[in-house]
């Protein structure tokens, strides 16, 4: 069992959203096989989206990522893009704030494509992961991996220079398992599979297709000896089967429908549903 995470809640626990004491004052301990789950990191970006249809400070992202924190996401995702249409630059600082202030033993994971302004973004908050991601400002969102092979003059350095602020990085790739061994040679810690074929796929027999690509993919990076991160499109239905596929998955970053299932649900209960379907008992 991971430090700190002791104090995580159980679903159906009462607590007052948003309060200090929030989900961790009455939760006891946490089973022994949460080392054996998917850690959940909560993606911020369609909540900044949200606030950002005013120019009021509203609904807070930093107040969502507390609760999300606070219901025991393991950690927080931001994927700001150069527009800043959802996360802010001014959002980063008051995440990384709030994790070492209140919960020092979370993860924040920045993501995006380390351009001038990401590279000194990252460089200056020093988050625990960096994971880089090919995205073009003219995407609506992420649609594809790296390919490394093209870019591998680019990444390489990109890669060493984020270690050597002493960051794991992580590489946003495509569900092929080619991918694996040449993230392994830029000197990748970590690849993140993008789930988004797998996740978007509403054809059940096509999805299987898609998840065994995933899986694929997810056994050559342990075969290469990385570490293995997931996330687009992850939802409550289509996670737990990825997650028993890939025993060591590490980490899985999901925002969109997590967001969606947070207005049904409540972001605090949304939280430990997503923790449940990544193979915790909660
Ligand atoms: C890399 C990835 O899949 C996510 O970070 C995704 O890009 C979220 O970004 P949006 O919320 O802007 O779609
Ligand atoms: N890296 C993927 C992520 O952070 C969230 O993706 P999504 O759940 O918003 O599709």
């Amino acid at each position: 069992m991971e430090a700190g995470l002791d104090a995580s809640p159980r679903r159906g626990q009462k607590y007052a959203p948003g309060s200090a004491e929030g989900f961790a004052a009455d939760a006891g301990a946490l089973p022994d096989d949460r080392a054996m789950t998917a850690k959940l990191s909560v993606n911020l970006n369609a909540i900044a989206y949200l606030r950002n249809r005013r120019d009021l400070p509203w609904p807070s992202v930093t107040g969502i990522g507390r609760i999300a924190l606070e219901a025991g996401a393991h950690g927080l995702t931001v994927h700001p893009r150069p527009d800043e249409r959802h996360i802010r630059r001014s959002d980063v600082p008051e995440l990384a704030k709030l994790i070492a202030d209140e919960f020092p033993d979370r993860e924040f994971n920045i993501e995006g494509n380390p351009d001038a302004r990401f590279i000194e973004t990252v460089e200056a908050i020093r988050p625990t992961q960096v994971t880089l991601v090919p995205d073009d400002i003219r995407q609506s969102t992420s649609d594809h991996g790296w390919d490394i092979a093209a870019h591998r003059d680019f990444l390489q350095p990109m890669i060493a220079r984020f270690q050597a602020a002493g960051l794991r990085v992580s590489l946003f790739v495509d569900p092929d398992p080619a991918a694996a061994a040449l993230a392994r040679e830029v000197g990748a810690d970590r690849i993140e599979i993008f789930t988004g074929p797998y996740g978007g796929c509403l054809d059940p027999a096509e999805q299987a297709g898609e998840l065994a690509k995933v899986v694929a993919t997810g056994n050559a990076a342990r075969d290469a000896g990385l570490g293995l991160n997931a996330g687009h499109d992850l939802t409550l239905d289509n996670l737990p089967p990825l997650v028993a596929a890939l025993p060591h998955l590490a980490e899985v970053s999901i925002g969109h429908a997590l967001t969606g299932d947070a207005l049904r649900f409540g972001m605090g209960d949304a939280v430990l549903r997503y923790r449940e379907a990544c193979g915790e008992t909660i």
